[in-house]
């Protein structure tokens, strides 16, 4: 019996590469996003391909959604073994500009919907008996503060936070929960804050890139399927003893 995953944010950019990587790794694998038409494409070249997978639509900042995608992805795939709490938002938000509605909103999907998945997860990882793997999304932005994303960085903190706390909760079930902190990585989250760089200085998109990337000291950029390659051992056997960790994904980081 496949090895089940649980993917959120799995309709594209980072999240989709971890749904291709972890169905070639054998797991069957839901691809939960709230893009249900994209993430069925993502699910039907899995399937296409002679893997497993399954799209659901979720909204990770609704607790009871959450829980019912769940159970839907175990009652169809047949278990669960690793959630990857992937799915984000990554507004540029100069301080001044951020509204309440705008905290909540961020909040509630970036950090909130980490604490909804663990909990959704934890309530069949207990019935089961087996142990299981939860791999959060943090950032580099979660490791140092980057300019105009205090809310987007501020989330990142929290989920690395999230992610020490419920790995010592959950250590003694057999629960590992690691995070992965990805650099600057080409995918839609990433252009848009890149198109906001080089508009406010009249450059393009690629311009505002690079010049982000000079801005937080990061001197390469990583494809989505660099960090695939991280999910892939956090969700594998190898890294049964590893848990509480940030594992940095990024092109040669410069701390300040
Ligand atoms: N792209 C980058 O350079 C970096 C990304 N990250 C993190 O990696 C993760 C993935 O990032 P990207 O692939 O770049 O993002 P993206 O914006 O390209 O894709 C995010 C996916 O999540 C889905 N999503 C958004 N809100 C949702 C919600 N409430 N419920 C369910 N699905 C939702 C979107 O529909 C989309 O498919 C995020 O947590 C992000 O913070 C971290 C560091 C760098
Ligand atoms: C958007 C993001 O995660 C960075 C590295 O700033």
């Amino acid at each position: 019996m496949a090895k089940v995953a649980f993917v959120t944010g799995g309709a594209q950019g980072i999240g989709k590469a971890i749904v291709q990587r972890l169905a070639k790794d054998g797991f069957s694998v839901a691809v939960a996003d709230l893009n249900i038409k994209e993430a069925t494409k993502v699910a039907d070249e899995v399937n296409k391909a002679n893997g497993e997978a399954l799209a659901i639509k979720i909204n990770v900042a609704d607790r009871d959604n959450f829980f019912a995608a769940v159970d839907e992805a175990v009652e169809k795939l047949g278990g669960l073994d690793v959630l990857v709490n992937n799915a984000g938002l990554g507004p540029t938000t100069p301080i001044d500009t951020i509204t309440p509605e705008q905290f909540n909103k961020v909040y509630n999907v970036n950090a909130a919907g980490v604490i909804w998945g663990t909990q959704a997860a934890h309530k069949y990882f207990k019935k089961f008996g087996k142990g299981g793997k939860i791999i959060n999304a943090t950032s580099q932005a979660g490791v140092v503060g980057n300019p105009n994303l205090a809310l987007y960085s501020g989330t990142k903190f929290a989920v690395r936070g999230i992610t020490q706390v419920t790995a010592r909760d959950l250590a003694e079930e057999g629960i590992t929960v690691n995070a992965f902190a990805p650099g600057i990585v080409k995918t839609p989250m990433m252009f848009d804050i890149a198109h906001k760089v080089g508009a406010n200085a009249g450059k393009d998109d690629e311009w505002g890139m690079a010049q982000f990337s000079k801005d937080i000291a990061l001197k390469r950029l990583a494809q989505p399927e660099d960090i695939s390659a991280v999910v892939s051992f956090l969700a594998g056997p190898d890294s049964n003893y590893v848990t509480g960790q940030t594992l940095i994904v990024d092109g040669g980081m410069q701390f300040q």
